[in-house]
């Protein structure tokens, strides 16, 4: 699997702001936004480009457009927080959504919404979540986007852990990672280390359904 690290100096500078226990919910959310921007930037490098003829005031002269902007599909909660600034990078984009919430004792990723495109099979997709640990979450959500027959699927994670790229890249299935780290590892409840905590709760508070007790 083709996995891209995106460790610039702004990036950088962004997840530190987010890891730091003393980061307020405002600056956490500001912090991910931003370094959302980047990474959904860099994930685009290679999306296929149109002409587009135009005139500047000058001239006739040939523009581009993407040919096809990809659906974005954020894993709500924590993905939501990516979408604002993936959309203000590509604002042609079309978004679907899965919503899944890990059981706290067995880490497996409990499903509670799916709102997807029947056929994806001509679809470039970039799955949003900050957070990729044990990985589960990220493969449900890729079964469901391969299952609809999507050939080229980007997840964009800001922290990843070994354990599940490993498991992105034993899956078999057509994705590739862009993330802005790779951290050490796992604690023994399943989050990230050294990672930033709970992305869902930073971002919004706690959790206050129960899917995750299913
Ligand atoms: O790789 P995994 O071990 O599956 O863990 C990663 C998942 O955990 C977090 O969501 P969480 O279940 O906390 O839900 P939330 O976004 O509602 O807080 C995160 O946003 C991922 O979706
Ligand atoms: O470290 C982790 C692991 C899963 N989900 C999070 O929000 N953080
Ligand atoms: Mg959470």
């Amino acid at each position: 699997m083709d996995v891209t690290v995106i460790d610039h100096p702004l990036a950088l500078s962004r997840l530190t702001t987010m890891r730091d226990e003393r980061s307020s919910n405002a600056q956490f959310r500001a912090a991910l936004k931003e370094l959302a921007q980047m990474l959904v930037y860099e994930a685009a490098r290679d999306l296929p480009l149109e002409d587009l003829p135009i005139n500047t005031p000058l001239v006739p002269t040939t523009g581009y457009r993407l040919l096809q902007p990809p659906l974005l599909v954020p894993v709500i909660r924590a993905g939501l927080g990516m979408v604002d600034a993936a959309m203000s990078m590509i604002p042609d984009a079309q978004v679907g959504f899965v919503g899944m919430a890990r059981n706290e004792e067995t880490h497996q990723p409990v499903p509670y919404l799916e709102a997807l495109p029947d056929d994806l099979s001509d679809q470039t997709v970039f799955v949003i979540d900050p957070m990729l640990a044990t990985g589960g979450s990220m493969l449900h959500t890729l079964r469901l986007i391969a299952d609809r027959g999507a050939r080229d699927i980007t997840a964009i994670c800001m922290v990843s852990a070994p354990r599940g790229v490993q498991a992105l890249a034993e899956s078999g299935l057509p994705v590739r990672l862009v993330t802005a780290a790779v951290d050490d590892g796992l604690n023994e409840d399943a989050y990230i280390v050294p990672g930033l905590g709970d992305a869902g709760d930073r971002l919004y508070g706690p959790r206050y359904n129960d899917a995750s007790a299913q």
